[in-house]
């Protein structure tokens, strides 16, 4: 399979720029390192004591040798001029001169790289909230919300950090492993031959160690996902949970997701913890095979030198942090690729329900809306059946029946939140799958049993659906819906924050905010669920009196749970396990005499 994190390398080309100047940073970091190094070659000689001219004993004409020539040559005048401890004092701070520019150009290599590493992150992010405020109701039905939450914030840092390792280890790293190989081959090319022969053995055995890591990093990330979702639930439901006296239930069920991660996570850790001390005593071998071989050289012929021999071995050294450095990466890139699968399983996700390309945008409604032969499935099992009806314009229709017998799923299908499995579903005599999506949904309020707030204040909560809508506009939409009394006591009146899906709100005030919602966005077209929840009888009354005035001028349709509301609808619908049973107004179905003279009769006892 593709590694799925080449889907994400597009994201760096925003930053080619930036790339390139670290980039370039990094290779005058590393000249400054190796040169740091040359540096104490010198340094050495003089400790050990100088044979003849340093300079002479310089035979090559490369630039490099010129340069190391001309140095040298600087060294010996001091020498001759002044004291041995002046000529090494002159060394060495060329030495920390060196040093210095090599770790202020690996400062700035870094320091305009921080805007990439967070860039990556910051793009993914922004695109996964847009996907998930687009991708259909049916997607969120097969998932945890934990497991998504998880994959936005632990997934993206996983390819965050597999991603900036990517980078250094294309450039820098093997910038600094070639640049140190060329100078070891410049200095003593047999020696170093014999080096280079030495790492497909490394290379093979590193590979070998990384290619379980991503299968389980893999398990690991969506044990976490079932971790948080856990935590989300217990939260939501810490009431309930207390007031059965199940804490216990839950704690147990977390210890066994928590249990799961804790092995994984450290299956996975160990295997990432190897790569280091591997390439480490990979290295310190091929260290000591150099010792033992390079001495014999240097023990062999005066040419090479003591000095040179040491400076071999420290040049030979700076190669180990990188390659360690890449051997990490490889098992970076393969925590980075399973994370990658699991975002891209997000962003590549197809939204079916859509407006084709010739949709028509509408803006009103006219006529009446109307399900032809209409079956619907979440899954394979059908759920509506069969289903025709006629909602005119201007009409009440009410949806009753028994918990489960597919009310809500009916209603959700009119705005297109589900697409039908067969028949059609016309608004004006079109198809609703050729009418422009946002413009269908444009002609409908929706309020929902359990009132949906988000924790901002009451004034954008009821602006939700018009954000332009003017201070008085929200006002009277609130005086209407019952609720601009309250919402005036409330310590901070309209803007006061509502908490957690209105958490800081009662029942029925909730209620009243989402109708005053509604109201505000004035659509001809209203969806009803009733709430079941009971509410004291004062609340209920000015709830009620709220959806009277918001149903007034409407086509609305309503779930029923209490009939009493309902008797003056122009239709009642009965369904039953996905059908439409009976059909008329309150009077002709009790006349009937079926399901709904008899839900009738349960509900007045
Ligand atoms: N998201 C979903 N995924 C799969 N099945 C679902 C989903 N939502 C509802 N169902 C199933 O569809 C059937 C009809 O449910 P629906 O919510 O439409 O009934 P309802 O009449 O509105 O019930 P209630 O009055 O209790 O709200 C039920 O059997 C339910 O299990």
């Amino acid at each position: 399979m593709k590694n799925p994190l080449r889907k994400i390398y597009p994201y760096l080309l925003r930053y080619k720029g930036k790339i390139g100047l670290s980039l370039l940073f990094s290779t005058l970091s590393i000249l400054f390192s190796l040169v740091s190094i040359g540096l104490v070659i010198p340094v050495l000689q003089l400790i050990f004591g100088v044979n003849g001219s340093m300079s002479d004993s310089i035979a090559g004409t490369t630039l490099f040798d010129q340069i190391k020539r001309e140095f040298y040559r600087q060294i010996e005048i001091r020498l001759q001029t002044t004291t041995v401890s002046e000529a090494l004092l002159y060394v060495v701070l060329w030495v920390l001169a060196a040093f210095f520019f090599k770790n202020l150009f690996h400062y700035l290599a870094l320091y305009v790289l921080a805007p990439v590493r967070n860039g990556i992150s910051y793009q993914l992010r922004r695109q996964l909230h847009a996907k998930l405020l687009e991708l259909p109701m049916a997607f969120y039905a097969r998932r945890q919300k934990g497991d998504i939450i998880s994959r936005i914030t632990v997934d993206l840092r996983e390819i965050e950090s597999a991603l900036i390792t990517l980078l250094e280890m294309v450039f820098r790293d093997p910038l600094m492993i070639i640049g140190s190989l060329a100078v070891l081959l410049w200095m003593n090319y047999k020696l170093t031959l014999f080096v280079l022969l030495t790492l497909p053995f490394v290379s093979w055995v590193i590979s070998r160690i990384g290619r379980t890591l991503k299968r389980q990093s893999t398990t690991a990330q969506s044990q976490l996902g079932s971790l948080m979702s856990h935590i989300d639930e217990t939260i939501t439901g810490l009431r309930i949970l207390k007031a059965f006296n199940a804490e216990h239930v839950k704690q147990s069920a977390f210890e066994r997701i928590n249990d799961a991660y804790y092995r994984t996570s450290n299956r996975v850790m160990r295997r990432f913890d190897l790569a280091s001390p591997t390439s480490e005593m990979l290295g310190a071998v091929i260290m000591a095979a150099v010792i033992w071989f390079g001495g014999r050289i240097v023990i062999a012929s005066d040419q090479f030198g003591p000095a040179n021999f040491i400076a071999y071995i420290l040049f030979f050294y700076q190669m180990i942090p990188p390659s360690k450095a890449i051997s990490r990466a490889s098992y970076n890139l393969r925590k980075g690729a399973a994370s990658a699968e699991r975002v891209l399983e997000i962003l590549e996700s197809s939204n079916p329900i859509t407006s084709p390309p010739d949709a028509k945008v509408i803006t009103a409604f006219c006529d009446c809306i109307q399900f032809h032969q209409v079956s619907f499935g979440y899954r394979e099992d059908l759920i509506l059946r069969n289903i025709e009806l006629t909602i005119p314009r201007g009409s009440t229709t009410a949806l009753v029946g028994l918990s489960g017998s597919g009310k809500t799923s009916l209603v959700n299908l009119i705005p297109r939140f589900y697409d039908i499995s067969s028949g059609c579903i016309t608004l004006d005599g079109r198809d609703i799958r050729t009418i422009e999506l946002r413009s269908l949904r444009s002609l409908m309020g929706i309020v929902t049993q359990e009132p949906i707030l988000f924790n901002d204040t009451v004034r954008n909560n009821i602006a939700l659906g018009k954000p332009d809508a003017s201070w008085s506009e929200i006002e009277d939409a609130a005086r209407i819906a019952n609720a601009y009394d309250f919402i005036c006591q409330l310590e901070m009146g309209f803007d006061t924050i509502v908490g957690d899906m209105g958490s800081r709100l009662s029942g029925g005030q909730r209620q009243r905010i989402a109708i005053a919602r509604a109201i505000l966005k004035n659509p001809p077209i209203l969806i009803l669920d009733e709430a079941t929840s009971a509410l004291d009888t004062e609340s209920e009354r000015l709830v009620q009196e709220a959806i009277t005035r918001l149903m007034q001028n409407r086509t609305s349709i309503i779930i029923a749970h209490r009939l009493s509301t309902i008797r003056h609808a122009d239709k009642i619908v009965v369904m039953d396990r996905g059908q439409i049973v009976e059909t008329g107004t309150h009077e002709q179905l009790l006349q009937f005499g079926g399901i709904y003279s008899r839900l009738i009769k349960l509900q007045e006892f």
